[in-house]
């Protein structure tokens, strides 16, 4: 669990813990503590599951969302919902000292209000949530699984890529495929330092997302190589497509913080077909031999 996003919410905390401790103030101003053999029991678990759950689903929110209109609200709502549920709470264990028991007569406004406030909430995050679908349209074909995503580059893995590769062949999709490697990557590293190295992949990652249709799908495969699936694309197309991913790559000048000289990278890049006859892995295998010749060539 990451706990660092909740720093951003202090006012957040603030305002859920005083409505806990408001819920508290006035359960106990409002009547007396009812002797503990009168108390129903199941009442207290039911109701206290609820409150302790709202409590950890507002925690949750804040430990997984960041700053925004979208977390405020839900917030908002968990915290009126949870404060009607630490009222229903102590009320089973508190005797009203008025003859009318106000508490209970309100109680369960502040978890309505709640509910129309997270219901806009959801409402707002449904919308979030296609705005960033659309972002992440090119690093995912048509499945989201946030194991496989690679810490470095944020693409998905080379297991993601044959998943979804295989996926394509078995429902007899034409592809192309392209496998990219940096050229001479392990001196950037002895160079620069390993830190400068994970920016220029994340560099590279961001260029290739940047020439790749919204249809294809990027994933990096192992170290300093990429791998490229492109449904229903011509071999000539991807030949084209090698051509502008290389130039791209090739005239960005990248600026390793340390010194002031800019560095240039090369990559390489073999292109072959989805063999719907072959396994993925024997495809893959061909391609990153291919590679690795053309490296030795070039050498
Ligand atoms: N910074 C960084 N380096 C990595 C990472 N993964 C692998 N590497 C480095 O990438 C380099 C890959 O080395 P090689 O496979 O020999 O590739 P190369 O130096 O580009 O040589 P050629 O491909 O033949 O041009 C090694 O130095 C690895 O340590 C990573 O996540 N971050």
């Amino acid at each position: 669990m990451k706990f660092d996003l909740i720093m951003q919410h202090s006012r957040l905390v603030i305002f859920h813990v005083s409505l806990l401790l408001i819920a508290i103030l006035l359960s106990n101003i409002s009547g007396e503590l009812v002797v503990l053999a009168t108390v129903e029991w199941s009442d207290v678990i039911g109701e206290g599951s609820i409150a302790l759950l709202t409590i950890f689903w507002t925690f949750a929110v804040m430990m997984s969302r960041p700053s925004g209109k979208v977390t405020n609200l839900l917030v908002i709502g968990l915290s009126l919902v949870t404060f009607s549920a630490m009222l229903d709470l102590f009320d089973e264990f508190m005797d009203p000292i008025s003859s009318i028991n106000w508490i209970s007569l309100f109680e369960s406004i502040p978890a309505a209000i709640g509910m129309l406030v997270m219901s806009y909430a959801l409402y707002l995050w449904h919308l979030e949530q296609l705005a960033l679908n659309q972002q992440l349209r090119r690093r995912e074909l048509d499945y989201r699984w946030h194991q496989e995503i690679d810490a470095i580059t944020l693409l998905y893995r080379g297991s993601y890529w044959k998943e979804r590769a295989r996926k394509l062949a078995s429902n007899k999709v034409p592809a192309s495929i392209i496998v990219v490697d940096v050229v001479n990557f392990s001196f950037v590293n002895t160079q620069y330092g390993i830190v400068e190295g994970d920016r220029i992949l994340r560099e590279i990652a961001h260029l290739l997302l940047m020439n790749i249709r919204k249809t294809d799908l990027v994933c990096r495969y192992a170290g300093d190589r990429f791998v490229i699936l492109l449904p229903n694309t011509k071999l000539e197309d991807a030949l084209l497509l090698v051509n502008q991913i290389q130039c791209s790559i090739e005239s960005v000048a990248f600026k390793p913080s340390s010194k002031k000289v800019s560095l240039f990278t090369k990559v390489k890049s073999v292109v072959g077909c989805l063999a719907l006859t072959e396994t993925i892995e024997n495809t893959l295998s061909h391609l990153n031999q291919e590679l690795d010749e053309l490296g030795e060539r070039v050498a």
